[in-house]
């Protein structure tokens, strides 16, 4: 818990954490201190010896513990809203630094769980659970060398009940983490699919599905229900078992306790004292035990955020390459997968010339997407090179790459602003003129002239008021403001209607008086003039042309060619 809050603090800000935890180190030993010194005082008071300069030195450790105690209450606030502060700066930083390919939906939606509940636990960190742990570390130890003084056979029998607390409270400790994941594990689980099924009602309701009659919510809900009654009892046995291990504890100092009272070897009223020290032995240990369970949860909280932390940044180099092909793509004998034993692009290679059109077309899953991220650096390539504008994009710095490339995906993404702000996005200093010319020619005014507030209407969260080939239209105008010199461009399948089509060739072709374009292309008549058509198959190319030489090779392309115009029933003239 501590090594994670010290990461999420960052080395600048660590030394408030070390102070705070110093504070509270103090006042156990404090706390444990003045216990001890009770003996003394009880001793001189049987003995008949004076009691005063033993009741002031308690007098001082007393106060000492008490004013410790405010200090250190006082530090553990200050270190709450540092961390929490440090927290946001600190995951901010990071993120950026991370591959796109790291924030797929998944993560995303773990991350924003991660990060609204570890603010909140940051604070009860501070306040109710860092403290009673490391108290009920210094506090015991303490007392365990202030028994040794007293009496040694005490003092060994306190020690030798250490290791067995210590194993006591780290069975009770793995088996409230492992209750804790997987508690965590059936959460998210549930979240994600109540989000689901709030996000798909449409489909779910146009199939006659209600909560009832929706499997995998039912069965994570089910999940859920029995993952906490597994881990309830989990949970209870080991704090049965650190519980009983204090209460033995606390059992066998008083038994030797009694021992060396009837002994002779410690007057009876010291005796009194010594098994009031025994349970201020095991009162923070207690205390620990009360507050295990939220602890694991807290400590799972931190380390969940700390592992964003831990995620690997993407390498960048504090300098840009030169870019001795501004334009140019290039991909030599690429190797990647998403996961190291299934590869997607199995030595892949592509030129595409400065200014041209080039489309990649071929089966769904052959890896065509996977090419247009790799030219975005969402990850890294395992093998071989990617090249944009004559350099490898390892060698270039975000902003360099970025520079250089408009991205047209096939899931827009627009912010709940205005149609113009989403626009201006691709160049926010351009002028109005621009801004207009780029619309129109992505066919943008088109839409606006039917929206009611036209461009002053606001298109709602991720651009749910427009149909998805009307957002597209809108992140091609973007790309069109950009004026990059690379446009990456992954036609949406779901928007294919005639008119979408038609705006989309025009864009095309307005692109390409600029820019480099790439186009990955799901309907073939899209890429009848394409400069260059690569057919993609199983993470290769396996032909490259023009659509004439192509169908005159009569090929893989030839072979598509004809079931796409045969499925659809077109008769389309090529050239
Ligand atoms: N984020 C991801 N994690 C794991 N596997 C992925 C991921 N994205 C894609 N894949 C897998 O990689 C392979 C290639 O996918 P890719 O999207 O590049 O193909 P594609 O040719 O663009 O397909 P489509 O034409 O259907 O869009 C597929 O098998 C796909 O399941």
């Amino acid at each position: 818990m501590i090594t994670d809050l010290r990461l999420l603090l960052g080395p600048s800000r660590a030394h408030v954490l070390t102070r705070y935890v110093a504070w509270t180190v103090a006042y156990g030993v404090l706390s444990g201190v003045a216990a001890a010194l009770l003996v003394p005082v009880v001793e001189a008071l049987a003995s008949g010896a004076p009691v005063g300069p033993h009741l002031l030195t308690l007098a001082v450790a007393t106060v000492a513990a008490a004013v410790v105690r405010y200090v250190q209450t006082m530090r553990g606030s200050a270190a709450a809203l540092e961390t929490m502060s440090s927290l946001h700066q600190r995951l901010g930083d990071h993120l950026v630094t991370l591959p796109l390919g790291w924030f797929d939906a998944d993560r995303t939606g773990r991350l924003t769980r991660v990060a609204t509940d570890g603010t909140m636990m940051i604070t009860g960190i501070f306040a109710h659970l860092l403290s009673p742990l490391v108290v009920a570390v210094a506090s015991p130890l303490t007392v365990t060398v202030a028994l040794f003084f007293h009496d040694w056979r005490l003092g060994l029998a306190t020690a030798l009940c250490v290791p067995l607390l210590a194993l006591a409270f780290r069975f009770a400790g793995r088996s409230l983490s492992r209750g804790e994941a997987s508690n965590h594990a059936a959460d998210v689980e549930a979240g994600s699919r109540v989000i689901e099924f709030g996000r798909n009602q449409r489909v779910l309701r146009a199939f006659g599905r209600n909560v009832h009659g929706y499997r995998p919510l039912e069965d994570a809900i089910e999940e859920q229900r029995l993952t906490r009654r597994r881990t309830l009892r989990q949970g209870v046995v080991g704090l049965s078992v650190s519980g009983l291990a204090v209460q033995l504890a606390v059992t066998v100092l008083i038994l030797v306790v009694v021992w060396l009272a009837l002994d002779g070897a410690v007057a009876p009223a010291v005796a009194v004292a010594l098994v009031a020290l025994a349970f201020r032995f095991a009162g923070p240990l207690a205390d620990l035990s009360e507050y295990a369970g939220a602890i694991r949860i807290a400590g799972g909280d931190l380390r969940r955020l700390a592992d964003v932390l831990r995620e690997p940044a993407m390498p960048e180099p504090d300098r840009t390459a030169p870019l001795t092909a501004p334009g140019r793509i290039e991909l030599d004998g690429v190797v990647f997968g998403y996961r190291p034993d299934t590869p997607v692009l199995r030595g892949f290679s592509l030129d595409v010339p400065p200014g041209s059109v080039t489309a990649l077309v071929g089966p769904s899953g052959a890896g065509k997407t996977t090419v247009i991220r790799l030219l975005s650096r969402f990850w890294d390539v395992h093998s071989g090179v990617v090249r944009v504008g004559g350099a490898d994009v390892r060698e270039q710095t975000t902003e360099a790459l970025t520079a250089q490339l408009a991205m047209v995906f096939q899931d827009v993404y627009l912010f709940d602003d205005t149609l113009e702000a989403n626009i201006r996005l691709g160049r926010p200093e351009a002028s109005d003129e621009d801004v207009a010319e780029a619309a129109r020619l992505a066919g943008v005014d088109e839409i606006v002239a039917r929206l009611p507030e036209g461009w002053r209407t606001r298109v709602g969260e991720g651009g749910t008021a427009l149909s998805g080939g009307e957002r597209q239209r809108v992140s091609i105008a973007r790309a069109l403001l950009k004026r990059a010199p690379i446009v990456l461009l992954d036609e949406a399948t779901a928007a294919l209607d005639p008119e979408n089509e038609r705006y989309l060739r025009r864009s095309i072709r307005e692109l390409a008086q600029h820019s480099t374009v790439l186009l990955i292309a799901h309907r073939l008549n899209n890429v009848v003039e394409a400069d260059q058509i690569a057919v993609v198959d199983d993470g290769r190319v396996v032909e490259t042309g023009t659509h004439r030489a192509l169908l005159e090779a009569d090929g893989a392309y030839a072979r598509l060619w004809r079931a796409s115009t045969s499925g659809r029933g077109w008769r389309l003239t090529p050239g």
